[in-house]
């Protein structure tokens, strides 16, 4: 089913995610939720901060259609090379906000999969700048913090006005 995406400024975005001790038919049944709601935003990753689940957990697909969903259970990046790449960045609690973000540009990726087997993948480019958003999410960071408190105050200021209205 399509979860609901908490917006900025919520604070829940800021909690710290736990680890999974054990990938269960439950943790499957959200990670399915996880890429519904991922696919439905559309997006092309989702932490499970981001749906109020404060467990680590990463659903990714860079691909233009659906072919290469990606999961990140208890995920660990160890960077290969220090070379930072600046590249633009949208987040799903940021709505309708893109700003330029810099972010290690080769890293090596352990994580759990669905089956709760660990694995790794040497990440470049969009796959490494995606991992690092999404790892942020899940230690309660957004790219927003990034920016100068300046733009981070207005973008707060507009998404707190939009909120207002719709609620
Ligand atoms: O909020 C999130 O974590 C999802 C975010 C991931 C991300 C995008 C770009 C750079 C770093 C991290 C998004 O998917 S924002 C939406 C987006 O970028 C996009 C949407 C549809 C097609 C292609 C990209
Ligand atoms: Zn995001």
């Amino acid at each position: 089913m399509i979860l609901e995406i908490l917006e900025y400024p919520d604070p829940r975005l800021r909690t710290i995610a736990k680890p999974v001790d054990e990938v269960t038919d439950e943790t499957r049944k959200l990670i399915d939720d996880m890429f519904e709601t991922m696919y439905d935003a559309p997006g092309i990753g989702l932490a499970a901060t981001q749906v109020n689940v404060h467990r680590q957990i990463i659903v990714m697909d860079l691909s233009e259609d659906k072919s290469e969903p990606r999961v990140f259970i208890n995920p660990e990046v160890e960077v290969l090379e220090g070379e930072l790449e600046d590249m633009q960045e949208g987040c799903l609690s940021v709505p309708g906000f893109y700003e330029d973000v810099s972010r290690i540009e080769h890293c090596m990726i352990k994580a759990i999969d669905r089956d709760g087997k660990p694995f790794e993948l040497e990440a470049r480019g969009l796959l490494a700048v995606c991992i690092q958003h999404e790892m942020d999410h899940l230690n309660g960071k957004l790219f927003v913090d990034y920016l100068s408190s300046l733009k981070r105050t207005r973008i707060r200021k507009k998404l707190e006005k939009l909120h207002k209205k719709s609620a």
